[in-house]
C-alpha cells in the first residue's frame, strides 16, 4: 500500500503529557510514519492541563520517539505533525477553540474531516469529553469520527453501563473503539490463526481431545506508581476482565463464518454468554486470590503490597487470581481452562498451554514408560512463538521414548521486532478495522461473569494476605486448584 493510500486524519489524544501518550502512543504513531503505514496527511493535537507550547510539546514527542528512531534524521519532521491545545476537560469553554484549531489543521493537512479522539485520561474523564465534544459540535464533520477509549471501561457491569450509555449519546456503537492492547499482541492475533489454518489443531480443538487449557500472564512489576487506582482495581478487574477473558474468547470461539469483526465478535461473545456463572458460594471453589508479601526477584530485594505507595497498609486487594473456567456448550462441556494472573511472580511471561488428552491405550506404559501428554505453548511473550511438544524414539536400539519439542520463534525467524500492540491498534483504528477492539456485548458479559466474584472477595476478608512471596508463582492455593482435578501448572 502506497501512502496515498493510506489512511488520513487528525488525531486528538486526551492526556498528552500522560505516561501512557509519551511511552506507547507517541512512539507507535513514529513507527506506523516511519514504515508508511499512515499518510503524510495526518495531524496530532494533544490535550491537556499544563501550559507548554507547540515547540515544547514537540520537544517532549521527539524525546518519547528518540529510542525507537534509532538514529534516523526525520524525528523532527515527524514531531512537527504535532500542536499541542491545553485545556480542562471538565470546563466546556476551550472545545469551541480546539474545535477552531480542528478545522483549521483538517484544511492544512487535507485530512477530509476524519477525526480520531483518543482519551488517553483516567476513566472519570471519558463520559465528560465524549458529551463535550458532541455538545460543542466536535462530532460534527464532513469526514469520520472515531472515539477511541483506553481501559478501565467501568468499574463493575453498572457502572460500565452508565459510562457506555454516556458515549453512547454522542458516539455510535460502530465509532467505539475500545482498546484491549492485548489483543493487539501479534500472538494473540495469532490464536485465530493456528486454530483455523492448520488442518492438524482445528479437528482436535474440542473436548475429545483437550483435557484442558492453561492461560498464564505473570509480571516482575509491582503495582509501581498506580497504587491509587490499583486498589480500586485489583487483579481480577485490571486483568481478568480484560485480557484474560479475550484470550479465553478466542481460544474457545467457534470458527467465524467470515474473518470480519461482526462475524468474530459474535462467536467471542456466545463463548461469554456460554462460560458457566460463578456464584458467591462456589467463589472458593474455583478462584483462588492472593497479595504479594516481600521478597526478590533476579536478586533484587523487594517490598510487600502493604508497603507501596498510596496502598491501604491492610489492604484487601488481590494482585494476583488463579481460576477455573467453564464453558458449557457441546465443544468444550467438561474441559477446564485456567487462567493466572499476578504482579511480582517469578517472570514476565505470557503463555497458553493447551494439554491433549493422553492416547487411548499406552504402549509404552505397558513397558512401564510414562508417555507425556502433548501440548501445544503458544508463547504470547516476551518470546512470540509457538512448541508443540510431542514424544519421539530415543535413539538406539530400544524402543523407548522421549519427550521433544518443536519451536517455532516468531523473532528469530522473521529476523524483525513485531510491532508493538498500540502500533496495530491505532492503525486498525485508523483504517476503520474494529476487529482488534472491544464491542460492549463483550464487556458488559465480563463484568456480569467477574461482579459476582468482585462482590463474594470484597465481602470477605483475604486474612491469609499477604500469601505469596515477591519473586514466587503465586499462593499454593492456585497449584491445589488444578491438583484436585488431577492437573498441574505447567512450567513457564
Ligand atoms: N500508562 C499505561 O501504561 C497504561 C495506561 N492505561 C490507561 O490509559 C489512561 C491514561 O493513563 P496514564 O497515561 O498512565 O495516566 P497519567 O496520569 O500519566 O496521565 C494523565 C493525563 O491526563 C491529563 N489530565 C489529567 N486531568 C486533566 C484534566 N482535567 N484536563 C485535561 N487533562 C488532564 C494529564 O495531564 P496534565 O496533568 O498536564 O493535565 C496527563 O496528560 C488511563 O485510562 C489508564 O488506565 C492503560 C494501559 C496502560
Ligand atoms: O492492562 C494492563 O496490562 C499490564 C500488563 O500488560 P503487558 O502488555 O505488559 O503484559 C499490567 O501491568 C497493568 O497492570 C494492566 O493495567
Amino acid at each position: 500500500m502506497s501512502k496515498k493510500e493510506n489512511p488520513t486524519s487528525l488525531i486528538v489524544i486526551f492526556g498528552a503529557t500522560g505516561d501512557l501518550a509519551k511511552r506507547k502512543l507517541y512512539p507507535s504513531i513514529y513507527r506506523l510514519y516511519k514504515n508508511g503505514s499512515i499518510s503524510e496527511n495526518f495531524a496530532v493535537v494533544g490535550v491537556a492541563r499544563r501550559p507548554l507550547s507547540n515547540e515544547e510539546f514537540r520537544t517532549n514527542v521527539t524525546n518519547s520517539v528518540t529510542s525507537v528512531a534509532n538514529g534516523d534524521g526525520n524525528v523532527e519532521e515527524f514531531s512537527s505533525h504535532f500542536y499541542y491545545h491545553p485545556f480542562d476537560v471538565t470546563s466546556s469553554d476551550s472545545y469551541q477553540q480546539l474545535k477552531e484549531l480542528l478545522s483549521t489543521l483538517d484544511t492544512s493537512y487535507t485530512t477530509n474531516g476524519n477525526r480520531i479522539f483518543y482519551l488517553a485520561m483516567a476513566p472519570e474523564f471519558f463520559g465528560t469529553i465524549a458529551t463535550s465534544l458532541k455538545a460543542e459540535g466536535l462530532t460534527e464533520t464532513e469526514g469520520w469520527k472515531r472515539l477511541v477509549i483506553e481501559k478501565p471501561f467501568g468499574h463493575d457491569l453498572p457502572s460500565a453501563k452508565d459510562l457506555n450509555a454516556e458515549i453512547r449519546q454522542a458516539f455510535h456503537e460502530s465509532e467505539i473503539y475500545r482498546i484491549d492492547h492485548y489483543l493487539g499482541k501479534e500472538m494473540v492475533q495469532n490464536i485465530e490463526v493456528i486454530r483455523f489454518a492448520n488442518a492438524l489443531f482445528e479437528p482436535l480443538w474440542n473436548n475429545r481431545y483437550i483435557s484442558n487449557i492453561q492461560i498464564t500472564s505473570s509480571e516482575t512489576l509491582g503495582v509501581e506508581d498506580r497504587g491509587r487506582y490499583y486498589e480500586t482495581s485489583g487483579a481480577l478487574r485490571d486483568m481478568v476482565q480484560n485480557h484474560m477473558l479475550q484470550m479465553v474468547a478466542l481460544l474457545a470461539m467457534e470458527p467465524p463464518i467470515k474473518l470480519n469483526p461482526e462475524e468474530i465478535r459474535s462467536e467471542k461473545v456466545k463463548v461469554l454468554r456460554a462460560m458457566r456463572k460463578i456464584g458467591p458460594d462456589d467463589v472458593e471453589d474455583y478462584f483462588v486470590r492472593g497479595q504479594y508479601g516481600a521478597g526478590s526477584i533476579h536478586g533484587q530485594s523487594l517490598q510487600g503490597y502493604r508497603d507501596e505507595n498510596s496502598v491501604d497498609s491492610n489492604s484487601n486487594t488481590e494482585t494476583f487470581v488463579a481460576g477455573k473456567l467453564l464453558i458449557d456448550n457441546f465443544r468444550w462441556a467438561g474441559v477446564p481452562i485456567y487462567i493466572r494472573t499476578g504482579k511480582r511472580m517469578s517472570e514476565k511471561s505470557t503463555k497458553v498451554v493447551v494439554q491433549f488428552k493422553d492416547i487411548p491405550m499406552n504402549l509404552y506404559y505397558n513397558r512401564g514408560e510414562k508417555v507425556d501428554p502433548n501440548l501445544l505453548v503458544i508463547n504470547i511473550q516476551p518470546e512470540e512463538g509457538i512448541t508443540l511438544h510431542l514424544n519421539a524414539k530415543k535413539s538406539g536400539k530400544d524402543i523407548t521414548t522421549t519427550p521433544i519439542r518443536l519451536d517455532y520463534t516468531n523473532n528469530c525467524i522473521d529476523g524483525i521486532n513485531t510491532p508493538e500492540a498500540y502500533e496495530r491498534l491505532i492503525y486498525d483504528a485508523m483504517r476503520g478495522d474494529m476487529t482488534n477492539f472491544t464491542h460492549w456485548d463483550e464487556v458488559a458479559l465480563s463484568w456480569s461473569f467477574i461482579d459476582e466474584i468482585s462482590k463474594a472477595w470484597e465481602n470477605t476478608r483475604a486474612f491469609d494476605f499477604p500469601n505469596y512471596e515477591s519473586g514466587s508463582m503465586g499462593p499454593k492455593q492456585a497449584e491445589e486448584l488444578l491438583e484436585k482435578d488431577g492437573f498441574h501448572w505447567w512450567p513457564l
